[in-house]
């Protein structure tokens, strides 16, 4: 199954929100090899950035211009990942490890239905300096740029479709979404299972679809919940009427302050069931509480982060993907920061006792990254147990009056 090596170069993707179906790197990878030939055609290449920086580099998978937020990921595995990662719509992810394809795919670890990012930009194959981009972005901050293999358009054209593009105030969520409520059963395969020790109960969990992964699904599986995944624009009241055990809020692309709707949904639910919240999930359950989010200068990419868990005094080093971030200050009494990232001091999660909320800004599930923060899963089914038998008072408070 998994392809032999791979020289794997810049790849564009699919243009997001287009209807045409995805030409994916990934399918390409797959179909490698029988007679040792690649199932895809070099072409030249541009990266332009709106900084007015030009990199000239060598293009496999899709052709055509794409534009899109550039971001640098620093995981060493996990490019299959981080290529079906839902979040990554409307960025092009650059690879700061220059060896990228060459564990080849698998069924396995795919993360969603199909790769939503602009584009893949990785060093090997075509040497582009991935290491150079990531300095420029770790200096000015994530910049817009535009991938295009068309040579008729000129870098000057390819530069102002980069600085008349933004990421910001785009509800990139409702596409790359499901459409239909669906059950999920699928739980970790036993031979990666390392550590859930579900307490022999079922809990029925709702999962918002914001671009949700799949291995958020599976961990929640083997933890003993039963998921019913709905759509991002599922109405509160039709989640209430399920009467879940809990309601997960998934991750998710592009900016929280572009989603009001889903932040209303939110603010429906909460006080009324037992909540998590993974990276836009915390967000946007920070917006629901009053708070406030913020574009970060690059935001973090990566699966080498340290967190400490202000609760246990522990560090864990956790998956990360994410370019905006709760401001603590702006939220009301009564929520407590529950986790700090160790490299600049940002929120990384929350919890709201007196409303059964809790909320990472990462990624327990991982995948890719290590397994540090797969407890969170844990918690949440205690908080699910504790409501289930009335361990709390019965009635529970609101926002207002907590
Ligand atoms: N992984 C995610 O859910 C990303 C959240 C949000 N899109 C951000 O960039 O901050």
């Amino acid at each position: 199954m998994a392809a032999k090596s791979l020289g794997v170069g810049v790849s564009l993707s699919h243009l997001v929100g287009s209807k045409s179906p995805p030409r994916l790197c990934v399918l390409s990878i797959r179909c490698f090899a029988k007679n040792g030939e690649r199932p895809w055609k070099t072409s030249d290449a541009r990266l332009v950035l709106e900084d007015g920086s030009i990199w000239k580099a060598k293009s496999f998978g899709a052709s055509g211009t794409q534009v899109g937020e550039v971001v640098f990921n620093t995981s060493l595995t996990g490019y299959q990942e981080i290529l079906t990662d839902p979040s990554y719509a409307g960025q092009f992810v650059l690879m700061t490890n220059p060896h990228i394809g060459n564990t080849g795919v698998n069924f396995d670890d795919e993360e969603s239905r199909k790769c939503f990012l602009a584009g893949l930009v990785i060093r090997s194959l075509n040497d582009v300096d991935t290491r150079a981009i990531t300095r420029r972005l770790r200096q000015d901050g994530s910049l817009i740029g535009v991938l295009s293999t068309d040579n008729s358009i000129t870098d000057e054209e390819l530069l102002k479709m980069s600085r008349s593009w933004d990421i910001v105030g785009i509800d990139l969520i409702s596409g790359v979404s499901c459409q239909t409520v669906h059950e999920w059963v699928d739980k970790t395969k036993q031979e990666w299972d390392f550590s859930s020790r579900g307490s022999g109960e079922t809990f029925h969990v709702v999962a918002y679809d914001f671009g949700i992964k799949h291995n958020i699904l599976k961990r929640l599986a083997s933890y003993g919940c039963k998921i019913t995944v709905v759509p991002s624009t599922w109405p509160a009241t039709e989640t209430l009427k399920m009467n879940p055990d809990g309601v997960l809020f998934s991750n998710g692309p592009g900016d929280p302050s572009a989603v009001p709707y889903a932040v209303e949904t939110v603010k429906e639910i909460l006080g009324k069931v037992p909540v998590f919240g993974i990276c836009m999930g915390h967000q946007l359950l920070g917006q629901a509480l009053g708070g406030k989010t913020f574009k970060m200068k690059f935001g973090h990419h990566g699966g080498n982060h340290p967190v400490r868990n202000l609760r246990t005094g522990h560090v864990e080093i956790s998956a990360q993907n994410h370019n905006y971030a709760v401001d603590p200050a702006t939220l009301p009494e009564g929520v407590e920061v529950t986790h700090v990232n160790l490299n600049d001091g940002s929120c990384a999660g929350l919890a709201f006792p007196a409303q059964r909320i809790m909320s990472l800004q990462y990624h327990p599930e991982a995948s890719p990254g290590p397994h540090d923060s797969d407890y969170a899963f844990r918690e949440f089914t205690e908080l699910m147990k504790k409501q289930k038998t009335k361990k709390f008072e019965p009635k529970l408070s609101t926002v207002s009056d907590a």
